[in-house]
């Protein structure tokens, strides 16, 4: 894989316009885009359609029964998205529903289980009842989620080495969280840098406003891309 292979551009906005700007600013740099829930609910298929030329990482995030998140698997199927998310502790019935929905096509996506949210640090995670240390509590739901049949994972860069020992070369990290050295956190708990995060063994990094949030955002992209060739 190229450097700007591994970096997935987070288009985060309601401005199916602003969608399309960034992604033609970024797309030389970048080997997915990201569209999330702000973008997928202001803009729903149509906007999905509109941003054309580079793999799309749909990341929705669903957690919900196992019927319900099979169907919408299924659903957005249409859509061909590269990647598609489902949250871990949803449970290894909802992660085997869901990869069951996507099917056995060579080009189905990729079902990735968001294990402990980014956002989260060991205090927030104890206020919603964990115990365990986001690490601990990543590598259950990462152990969980991959027996169940996930294709990949998404983990904070601060996992991504335990991860990879704990669960081998195969499975696919795909590592939000990042910050350009210098860079503001925002509402990020557990980062690393972009070099730093591909030399733990992150498959992808995920990048928003550290792009999105420039005054170029094609340069931030080439910046970022140079710093993990
Ligand atoms: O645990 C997670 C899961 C997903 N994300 C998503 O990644 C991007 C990060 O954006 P930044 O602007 O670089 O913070 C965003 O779309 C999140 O929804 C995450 O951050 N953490």
């Amino acid at each position: 894989m190229t450097a700007g292979g591994r970096l997935i551009v987070a288009l985060d906005t309601v401005d199916a316009d602003q969608a399309r700007s960034w992604a033609d600013a970024v797309a030389p740099h970048a080997g997915l885009l990201k569209l999330g829930l702000e973008f997928f609910l202001a803009n729903g298929a149509a906007g999905f359609r509109g941003i054309t030329g580079v793999p799309i990482f749909l990341d929705l995030k669903l957690h919900d029964i196992p019927n319900t998140v099979a169907g919408g698997v299924r659903a957005v199927l249409p859509l061909r998205p590269r990647m598609l998310t489902i949250h871990a502790a949803g449970g290894a019935a909802m992660i085997q529903a869901a990869r069951q929905a996507a099917g056995a096509n060579a080009d189905r996506p990729m079902i990735l289980a968001v294990t402990v949210l980014t956002s989260l640090d060991a205090a927030a995670l104890q206020a919603v009842g964990v115990a365990a240390s986001p690490a601990e509590q990543v590598l259950r739901l990462g152990r969980l989620a991959v027996e169940a049949g996930a294709d990949g994972l998404v983990c904070s860069p601060q996992e991504v080495a335990m991860l990879r020992q704990a669960l081998g070369a195969a499975v696919k990290l795909v590592v939000p969280g990042i910050r350009p050295a210098g860079s503001a956190a925002g509402d990020q708990a557990r980062t690393m840098t972009p070099s730093n995060a591909v030399a733990a063994g992150a498959d992808w990094i995920v990048v928003g406003r550290p792009i999105t949030g420039a005054a170029d955002a094609g340069a931030a992209a080439a910046a970022i891309a140079a710093e993990i060739a």
